[in-house]
């Protein structure tokens, strides 16, 4: 049986502003939950701007994306973002960074930070959770950006290169929590051109000059 369905792109296509040439063309697959989608492809083929679309960032202007919540009773699915620029609070401490999300849907502040811990091991950083974000590593607060997603219980995590900054063994690290969340039944959607994010993804969608071919 097939699974949930998540996002349904329908023929879709945008471009920045009117007159400029369209960055995606033409767009048609489906993102699932329990499922991690890998969209690949050359530099400037337009992934970045689909991860956009599926996340509601910005509306094509043609064709449809269909958001399908999870929940009863929900409009729409949560989205959390890992973005090759983390966008971490560099006030705040590590654990106190990925506890935002969680503390700001459920207040409770035991929950949170107990919640925090948990995907913060994940991602192999425990020891770092009282440090200020600012003093860890560029491939470390990437490792944070992960934990706070995981963190937050998305329904849909959208991460954008997110082992590009890591050596091999922080990125097979975060390939796993990658995993933990598909495991969780998230849909997960990876903009990658590593080879081992492309390994994990059981449904691959290869991007060319904005448009979308669905390899498997
Ligand atoms: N804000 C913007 N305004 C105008 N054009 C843009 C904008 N953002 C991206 N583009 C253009 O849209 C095209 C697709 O860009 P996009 O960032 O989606 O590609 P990508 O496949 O994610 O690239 P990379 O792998 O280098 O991150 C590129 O030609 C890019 O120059």
């Amino acid at each position: 049986m097939d699974a949930e369905l998540a996002v349904a792109l329908e023929d879709v296509g945008f471009e920045y502003g009117r007159g400029l040439d369209a960055v995606v063309d033409r767009a048609t697959f489906d993102v699932r939950y329990g499922v991690a989608t890998c969209l690949y492809g050359p530099s400037g083929s337009g992934k970045s701007t689909l991860l956009a679309l599926i996340g509601r960032l910005v509306q094509p202007t043609r064709g449809r994306v269909g958001w399908h919540p999870r929940h009863a009773g929900e409009s729409a699915p949560r989205f959390a973002w890992v973005t090759q620029a983390a966008n971490l609070v560099p006030s705040l401490t590590v654990v106190e960074n990925v506890a935002l999300g969680p503390l700001a849907r459920s207040g409770s502040v035991a929950g949170s930070y107990a919640r925090a811990e948990s995907a913060i091991a994940a991602v192999g950083l425990l020891g770092l959770e009282r440090r200020p974000v600012t003093a860890v590593s560029g491939g470390q607060m990437q490792r944070v950006a992960i934990a706070r997603a995981l963190a937050s219980d998305a329904d849909v995590l959208l991460a954008d290169e997110p082992t590009a900054n890591l050596d091999a063994s922080a990125a097979a690290v975060v390939l796993e929590a990658i995993g933990l969340a598909v495991e969780a039944g998230a849909a997960v959607v990876v903009a990658s051109h590593d080879a081992a994010v492309l390994e994990l993804a059981s449904s691959r969608i290869e991007v060319r000059g904005g448009s979308c071919r669905v390899v498997g």
